[in-house]
Protein backbone atom coordinates (compact mmCIF):
# COMPACT_ATOMS: atom_id res chain seq x y z
CA UNK A 1 0.00 0.00 0.00
CA UNK A 2 1.23 3.64 -1.06
CA UNK A 3 -0.04 7.26 0.07
CA UNK A 4 -2.96 8.24 2.51
CA UNK A 5 -5.32 6.04 3.67
CA UNK A 6 -8.45 6.86 1.58
CA UNK A 7 -12.20 6.23 2.42
CA UNK A 8 -14.86 6.69 -0.65
CA UNK A 9 -18.08 8.22 1.13
CA UNK A 10 -20.69 6.76 -1.33
CA UNK A 11 -19.58 4.63 -3.59
CA UNK A 12 -21.87 4.15 -6.59
CA UNK A 13 -20.81 4.71 -10.09
CA UNK A 14 -18.10 7.21 -9.41
CA UNK A 15 -16.98 6.09 -6.23
CA UNK A 16 -16.47 2.43 -7.13
CA UNK A 17 -14.98 3.42 -10.47
CA UNK A 18 -12.68 5.96 -9.01
CA UNK A 19 -11.78 4.34 -5.55
CA UNK A 20 -11.93 0.85 -7.38
CA UNK A 21 -8.63 2.33 -9.96
CA UNK A 22 -7.23 3.50 -6.91
CA UNK A 23 -7.06 0.41 -4.79
CA UNK A 24 -5.78 -1.44 -7.52
CA UNK A 25 -3.18 0.99 -8.10
CA UNK A 26 -2.17 0.41 -4.54
CA UNK A 27 -4.02 2.53 -2.48
CA UNK A 28 -5.22 1.95 0.65
CA UNK A 29 -9.06 2.31 -0.16
CA UNK A 30 -12.07 1.76 2.14
CA UNK A 31 -15.77 2.20 0.75
CA UNK A 32 -18.86 3.03 2.42
CA UNK A 33 -21.62 1.96 0.44
CA UNK A 34 -25.53 0.30 0.39
CA UNK A 35 -25.93 -2.92 1.23
CA UNK A 36 -26.98 -4.23 -2.42
CA UNK A 37 -22.94 -2.62 -3.20
CA UNK A 38 -21.67 -4.62 -0.41
CA UNK A 39 -23.27 -8.04 -1.30
CA UNK A 40 -22.32 -7.21 -4.87
CA UNK A 41 -18.68 -6.85 -4.36
CA UNK A 42 -18.53 -9.31 -1.77
CA UNK A 43 -19.91 -11.79 -4.42
CA UNK A 44 -17.38 -10.98 -7.26
CA UNK A 45 -15.41 -7.79 -6.13
CA UNK A 46 -15.28 -4.52 -8.46
CA UNK A 47 -15.11 -5.20 -11.92
CA UNK A 48 -14.07 -2.11 -14.13
CA UNK A 49 -13.94 -1.17 -17.69
CA UNK A 50 -13.75 1.65 -20.40
CA UNK A 51 -14.47 2.89 -23.33
CA UNK A 52 -11.10 2.10 -24.76
CA UNK A 53 -10.99 -1.84 -23.70
CA UNK A 54 -8.80 -1.43 -20.29
CA UNK A 55 -10.39 -3.93 -17.41
CA UNK A 56 -9.67 -3.56 -14.25
CA UNK A 57 -10.67 -6.39 -11.15
CA UNK A 58 -10.40 -5.36 -7.46
CA UNK A 59 -10.76 -8.90 -5.51
CA UNK A 60 -11.07 -7.22 -2.31
CA UNK A 61 -14.83 -7.22 -0.90
CA UNK A 62 -13.89 -6.67 2.84
CA UNK A 63 -13.51 -3.40 2.17
CA UNK A 64 -16.14 -2.01 0.86
CA UNK A 65 -18.55 -1.75 3.97
CA UNK A 66 -21.88 -0.03 5.23
CA UNK A 67 -20.89 1.12 8.09
CA UNK A 68 -19.93 4.89 8.43
CA UNK A 69 -16.79 3.13 10.48
CA UNK A 70 -15.36 2.82 6.95
CA UNK A 71 -14.77 6.77 7.15
CA UNK A 72 -12.77 6.46 10.46
CA UNK A 73 -9.15 7.11 10.25
CA UNK A 74 -9.41 8.06 6.76
CA UNK A 75 -6.42 10.69 5.37
CA UNK A 76 -8.55 11.53 2.65
CA UNK A 77 -12.17 10.81 1.77
CA UNK A 78 -13.78 10.85 -2.14
CA UNK A 79 -17.20 12.31 -1.78
CA UNK A 80 -19.36 10.37 -4.29
CA UNK A 81 -23.20 11.08 -3.11
CA UNK A 82 -25.45 12.05 -5.28
CA UNK A 83 -26.10 16.40 -4.35
CA UNK A 84 -29.37 15.65 -2.38
CA UNK A 85 -26.84 13.65 0.34
CA UNK A 86 -24.11 15.70 0.97
CA UNK A 87 -25.27 17.27 4.12
CA UNK A 88 -26.32 13.91 5.53
CA UNK A 89 -22.61 12.72 4.30
CA UNK A 90 -20.83 15.90 5.34
CA UNK A 91 -22.57 14.65 8.91
CA UNK A 92 -21.05 11.25 9.00
CA UNK A 93 -17.77 12.93 7.95
CA UNK A 94 -18.24 15.16 11.05
CA UNK A 95 -18.60 12.49 13.18
CA UNK A 96 -15.98 9.77 11.78
CA UNK A 97 -13.35 11.64 10.38
CA UNK A 98 -13.35 15.86 10.78
CA UNK A 99 -9.97 16.36 10.00
CA UNK A 100 -9.36 14.62 6.73
CA UNK A 101 -8.93 16.03 3.59
CA UNK A 102 -12.24 16.00 1.88
CA UNK A 103 -12.62 15.97 -2.12
CA UNK A 104 -15.81 16.21 -4.03
CA UNK A 105 -15.98 14.59 -7.05
CA UNK A 106 -20.04 15.89 -7.55
CA UNK A 107 -21.72 17.24 -10.05
CA UNK A 108 -23.36 21.12 -9.13
CA UNK A 109 -21.30 24.23 -7.78
CA UNK A 110 -22.58 24.03 -4.39
CA UNK A 111 -21.37 20.69 -2.82
CA UNK A 112 -17.48 21.77 -1.52
CA UNK A 113 -19.58 25.15 0.07
CA UNK A 114 -22.11 22.80 2.01
CA UNK A 115 -19.04 20.39 2.81
CA UNK A 116 -17.34 23.66 4.21
CA UNK A 117 -19.81 24.94 6.33
CA UNK A 118 -20.45 21.36 7.88
CA UNK A 119 -16.63 20.43 8.44
CA UNK A 120 -14.70 23.82 9.09
CA UNK A 121 -11.49 21.84 10.24
CA UNK A 122 -11.28 19.89 7.17
CA UNK A 123 -9.14 20.77 3.45
CA UNK A 124 -12.22 20.48 1.14
CA UNK A 125 -11.75 20.35 -2.17
CA UNK A 126 -13.99 20.69 -5.34
CA UNK A 127 -13.12 18.13 -8.11
CA UNK A 128 -14.65 17.82 -11.33
CA UNK A 129 -15.02 14.44 -13.23
CA UNK A 130 -16.00 14.96 -16.62
CA UNK A 131 -16.36 11.77 -18.27
CA UNK A 132 -19.09 9.65 -17.71
CA UNK A 133 -19.64 5.64 -15.95
CA UNK A 134 -22.53 3.61 -15.89
CA UNK A 135 -23.52 0.22 -13.80
CA UNK A 136 -23.24 -1.68 -16.02
CA UNK A 137 -23.62 -5.01 -13.20
CA UNK A 138 -24.18 -5.24 -9.73
CA UNK A 139 -20.25 -4.45 -9.22
CA UNK A 140 -19.19 -3.26 -13.08
CA UNK A 141 -19.00 0.18 -13.48
CA UNK A 142 -18.23 0.95 -17.31
CA UNK A 143 -16.29 4.17 -17.91
CA UNK A 144 -18.28 5.37 -20.98
CA UNK A 145 -16.27 8.40 -22.08
CA UNK A 146 -12.48 10.18 -21.92
CA UNK A 147 -11.35 12.65 -20.06
CA UNK A 148 -9.21 13.13 -16.62
CA UNK A 149 -9.99 14.58 -13.53
CA UNK A 150 -9.46 18.09 -12.84
CA UNK A 151 -9.04 19.15 -8.56
CA UNK A 152 -8.65 22.49 -6.96
CA UNK A 153 -5.07 23.34 -6.26
CA UNK A 154 -2.86 22.55 -3.42
CA UNK A 155 -0.88 19.84 -1.60
CA UNK A 156 -2.26 16.75 -2.71
CA UNK A 157 -0.73 13.25 -3.33
CA UNK A 158 0.04 11.81 -6.89
CA UNK A 159 -3.55 9.81 -7.54
CA UNK A 160 -3.44 9.65 -10.82
CA UNK A 161 -3.33 6.08 -12.43
CA UNK A 162 -2.33 4.10 -15.41
CA UNK A 163 -5.75 5.21 -17.04
CA UNK A 164 -6.89 7.66 -15.15
CA UNK A 165 -5.33 11.18 -14.59
CA UNK A 166 -6.05 13.72 -11.92
CA UNK A 167 -4.79 17.37 -12.74
CA UNK A 168 -4.62 20.61 -10.13
CA UNK A 169 -6.40 23.45 -11.11
CA UNK A 170 -6.44 27.00 -10.11
CA UNK A 171 -10.19 28.18 -11.55
CA UNK A 172 -11.96 24.80 -10.19
CA UNK A 173 -15.51 27.72 -9.61
CA UNK A 174 -15.46 28.21 -13.35
CA UNK A 175 -14.87 24.99 -14.64
CA UNK A 176 -17.88 23.53 -12.17
CA UNK A 177 -19.68 25.91 -14.25
CA UNK A 178 -18.55 24.94 -17.15
CA UNK A 179 -19.34 21.55 -16.39
CA UNK A 180 -22.85 22.05 -15.08
CA UNK A 181 -23.65 23.96 -18.35
CA UNK A 182 -22.93 20.16 -20.29
CA UNK A 183 -25.04 18.22 -16.94
CA UNK A 184 -27.82 20.57 -18.41
CA UNK A 185 -27.87 17.68 -21.19
CA UNK A 186 -28.51 14.83 -17.66
CA UNK A 187 -32.39 15.73 -18.39
CA UNK A 188 -32.38 15.21 -21.86
CA UNK A 189 -30.58 11.96 -21.74
CA UNK A 190 -33.03 10.77 -19.03
CA UNK A 191 -35.95 12.27 -20.42
CA UNK A 192 -35.03 10.55 -24.16
CA UNK A 193 -34.34 7.03 -22.78
CA UNK A 194 -31.48 6.66 -25.41
CA UNK A 195 -27.99 6.36 -25.01
CA UNK A 196 -26.14 9.68 -25.17
CA UNK A 197 -24.23 8.42 -28.84
CA UNK A 198 -27.34 7.68 -30.32
CA UNK A 199 -29.36 10.97 -29.07
CA UNK A 200 -25.62 13.08 -29.98
CA UNK A 201 -26.19 11.48 -33.57
CA UNK A 202 -29.11 13.56 -33.77
CA UNK A 203 -29.69 17.02 -34.86
CA UNK A 204 -33.04 17.66 -33.17
CA UNK A 205 -31.85 16.76 -30.27
CA UNK A 206 -28.65 18.70 -30.44
CA UNK A 207 -30.79 21.26 -31.30
CA UNK A 208 -32.56 20.92 -27.89
CA UNK A 209 -29.03 20.51 -26.21
CA UNK A 210 -28.44 23.68 -27.40
CA UNK A 211 -31.07 25.98 -26.98
CA UNK A 212 -31.09 24.99 -23.21
CA UNK A 213 -27.34 25.40 -23.02
CA UNK A 214 -28.12 28.77 -25.14
CA UNK A 215 -30.33 30.03 -21.86
CA UNK A 216 -28.40 28.80 -19.36
CA UNK A 217 -24.85 30.90 -20.81
CA UNK A 218 -27.32 33.95 -20.92
CA UNK A 219 -28.39 33.95 -17.65
CA UNK A 220 -24.05 33.49 -16.62
CA UNK A 221 -23.26 36.24 -18.55
CA UNK A 222 -26.18 38.22 -16.30
CA UNK A 223 -25.02 37.34 -13.26
CA UNK A 224 -21.21 37.88 -14.25
CA UNK A 225 -20.62 34.04 -14.17
CA UNK A 226 -17.53 32.92 -16.62
CA UNK A 227 -17.44 29.53 -17.37
CA UNK A 228 -14.38 27.70 -18.09
CA UNK A 229 -13.71 25.06 -20.86
CA UNK A 230 -14.37 21.61 -20.01
CA UNK A 231 -13.87 20.26 -23.42
CA UNK A 232 -12.01 21.30 -26.12
CA UNK A 233 -14.03 24.64 -27.10
CA UNK A 234 -15.16 27.39 -24.97
CA UNK A 235 -18.65 27.06 -23.69
CA UNK A 236 -20.13 30.05 -25.80
CA UNK A 237 -19.45 27.66 -28.95
CA UNK A 238 -20.94 24.35 -27.81
CA UNK A 239 -24.47 25.53 -28.80
CA UNK A 240 -23.11 26.29 -32.52
CA UNK A 241 -21.08 23.00 -32.54
CA UNK A 242 -24.54 20.90 -31.42
CA UNK A 243 -26.95 22.75 -34.08
CA UNK A 244 -24.27 21.88 -37.07
CA UNK A 245 -25.33 19.24 -39.42
CA UNK A 246 -24.49 15.46 -38.49
CA UNK A 247 -21.48 14.77 -40.33
CA UNK A 248 -19.86 18.24 -39.36
CA UNK A 249 -20.80 17.60 -36.02
CA UNK A 250 -20.02 14.44 -35.94
CA UNK A 251 -15.86 15.31 -37.18
CA UNK A 252 -15.75 18.05 -34.79
CA UNK A 253 -17.20 15.75 -31.94
CA UNK A 254 -14.56 13.10 -32.61
CA UNK A 255 -11.78 15.99 -31.65
CA UNK A 256 -14.14 16.60 -28.50
CA UNK A 257 -14.47 13.66 -26.67
CA UNK A 258 -14.25 9.45 -27.01
CA UNK A 259 -17.57 7.95 -25.97
CA UNK A 260 -19.12 4.40 -26.69
CA UNK A 261 -22.38 3.01 -26.85
CA UNK A 262 -22.15 2.39 -22.99
CA UNK A 263 -22.97 6.02 -21.85
CA UNK A 264 -26.01 7.30 -20.53
CA UNK A 265 -26.48 10.36 -18.01
CA UNK A 266 -26.39 9.50 -14.51
CA UNK A 267 -30.15 11.39 -14.03
CA UNK A 268 -31.40 8.37 -16.66
CA UNK A 269 -29.76 6.05 -13.85
CA UNK A 270 -31.44 7.60 -11.00
CA UNK A 271 -35.12 7.67 -13.02
CA UNK A 272 -34.25 3.71 -13.79
CA UNK A 273 -33.58 3.38 -9.95
CA UNK A 274 -36.76 5.20 -8.97
CA UNK A 275 -34.50 7.58 -7.21
CA UNK A 276 -34.49 11.04 -6.74
CA UNK A 277 -32.64 13.00 -9.00
CA UNK A 278 -29.48 15.63 -9.01
CA UNK A 279 -32.49 18.58 -11.08
CA UNK A 280 -32.16 20.87 -8.29
CA UNK A 281 -28.34 21.21 -8.36
CA UNK A 282 -28.69 21.27 -12.20
CA UNK A 283 -31.54 23.13 -13.81
CA UNK A 284 -32.76 24.14 -10.40
CA UNK A 285 -29.07 26.14 -9.54
CA UNK A 286 -30.08 28.13 -13.63
CA UNK A 287 -33.51 28.99 -12.69
CA UNK A 288 -32.67 30.41 -9.39
CA UNK A 289 -30.01 32.62 -10.71
CA UNK A 290 -32.19 33.57 -13.19
CA UNK A 291 -35.19 34.70 -10.45
CA UNK A 292 -32.32 36.44 -8.44
CA UNK A 293 -31.35 38.30 -11.63
CA UNK A 294 -34.98 39.07 -12.89
CA UNK A 295 -34.74 37.17 -15.72
CA UNK A 296 -36.73 33.59 -16.71
CA UNK A 297 -35.40 30.37 -18.08
CA UNK A 298 -38.05 28.74 -19.89
CA UNK A 299 -36.92 25.60 -20.99
CA UNK A 300 -34.60 24.54 -18.12
CA UNK A 301 -37.76 25.25 -15.78
CA UNK A 302 -39.71 22.97 -18.31
CA UNK A 303 -37.08 20.13 -18.04
CA UNK A 304 -36.73 20.56 -14.16
CA UNK A 305 -40.86 19.97 -14.69
CA UNK A 306 -40.71 16.93 -16.58
CA UNK A 307 -37.90 15.26 -14.58
CA UNK A 308 -40.09 15.86 -11.11
CA UNK A 309 -42.53 14.09 -13.31
CA UNK A 310 -40.68 11.27 -13.75
CA UNK A 311 -39.60 11.37 -10.42
CA UNK A 312 -43.01 10.84 -8.73
CA UNK A 313 -44.13 8.51 -11.69
CA UNK A 314 -41.37 6.11 -10.68
CA UNK A 315 -41.34 4.31 -13.66
CA UNK A 316 -37.80 5.45 -15.56
CA UNK A 317 -37.48 7.15 -18.16
CA UNK A 318 -40.66 8.39 -19.89
CA UNK A 319 -38.99 7.95 -23.17
CA UNK A 320 -40.25 11.70 -24.54
CA UNK A 321 -39.58 12.86 -28.38
CA UNK A 322 -37.72 16.29 -28.60
CA UNK A 323 -41.34 17.54 -29.57
CA UNK A 324 -42.97 16.63 -26.52
CA UNK A 325 -40.31 18.11 -24.28
CA UNK A 326 -40.12 21.67 -26.09
CA UNK A 327 -44.31 21.86 -25.91
N1 LIG B 1 -22.18 8.75 -13.05
C1 LIG B 1 -21.52 9.64 -13.78
O1 LIG B 1 -21.23 9.41 -14.97
C2 LIG B 1 -21.06 10.93 -13.21
C3 LIG B 1 -21.49 11.36 -11.98
N2 LIG B 1 -20.99 12.54 -11.48
C4 LIG B 1 -21.43 13.03 -10.18
O2 LIG B 1 -20.86 12.22 -9.16
C5 LIG B 1 -21.75 12.15 -8.04
C6 LIG B 1 -22.05 10.67 -7.79
O3 LIG B 1 -22.73 10.17 -8.92
P1 LIG B 1 -22.90 8.59 -9.17
O4 LIG B 1 -21.71 7.86 -8.76
O5 LIG B 1 -23.42 8.46 -10.54
O6 LIG B 1 -24.07 8.30 -8.12
P2 LIG B 1 -24.56 6.89 -7.56
O7 LIG B 1 -25.97 7.10 -7.14
O8 LIG B 1 -24.24 5.82 -8.53
O9 LIG B 1 -23.62 6.67 -6.29
C7 LIG B 1 -23.83 7.25 -5.04
C8 LIG B 1 -24.02 6.11 -4.06
O10 LIG B 1 -23.93 6.60 -2.73
C9 LIG B 1 -24.89 5.89 -1.98
N3 LIG B 1 -25.11 6.59 -0.72
C10 LIG B 1 -25.76 7.75 -0.48
N4 LIG B 1 -25.70 8.06 0.83
C11 LIG B 1 -25.01 7.05 1.42
C12 LIG B 1 -24.65 6.78 2.76
N5 LIG B 1 -24.96 7.62 3.76
N6 LIG B 1 -23.97 5.65 3.04
C13 LIG B 1 -23.64 4.80 2.04
N7 LIG B 1 -23.94 5.00 0.74
C14 LIG B 1 -24.64 6.12 0.45
C15 LIG B 1 -26.08 5.85 -2.91
O11 LIG B 1 -27.04 4.91 -2.48
P3 LIG B 1 -28.63 5.23 -2.71
O12 LIG B 1 -28.81 5.48 -4.16
O13 LIG B 1 -29.28 3.99 -2.21
O14 LIG B 1 -28.94 6.43 -1.89
C16 LIG B 1 -25.39 5.44 -4.20
O15 LIG B 1 -25.21 4.05 -4.26
C17 LIG B 1 -22.99 12.96 -8.44
O16 LIG B 1 -22.89 14.28 -7.98
C18 LIG B 1 -22.94 12.95 -9.97
O17 LIG B 1 -23.59 14.03 -10.56
C19 LIG B 1 -20.03 13.27 -12.11
C20 LIG B 1 -19.58 12.88 -13.35
C21 LIG B 1 -20.10 11.71 -14.02
C1 LIG C 1 -22.60 12.21 -18.53
C2 LIG C 1 -21.81 13.23 -17.78
C3 LIG C 1 -20.36 12.91 -17.85
C4 LIG C 1 -22.03 14.54 -18.47
O1 LIG C 1 -23.36 14.85 -18.56
C5 LIG C 1 -22.19 13.39 -16.34
O2 LIG C 1 -21.60 14.18 -15.66
C6 LIG C 1 -23.30 12.63 -15.69
O3 LIG C 1 -23.80 11.65 -16.22
O4 LIG C 1 -23.66 13.05 -14.57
Amino acid sequence: MTGPRIAVAGAGSIGCYVGGLLASAGHDVRFLARPRVVTACAQAGLSLTDYAGHAEHVAAPCMVETSADALTGADMILVCVKSGDTGAMAAEIAAHAPEAQVISLQNGVENAGLLRAALPAADIRAAMVPFNVVAEGPAHYHRATSGEILVEAGPLPDMSTPTLTWRQVNNIEAVQWGKLLINLGNAINALSDLPLLTQLQSRAWRRLMADQMAEALRILAVAGISPAKTTAVPPKLIPHILRLPTPVFRRIAAQMLTIDAHARSSMWEDLKRGRRTEIDALQGTIIALADRHGRQAPLNARMRHLIREAEVAGEGSPGLKPDQIRR
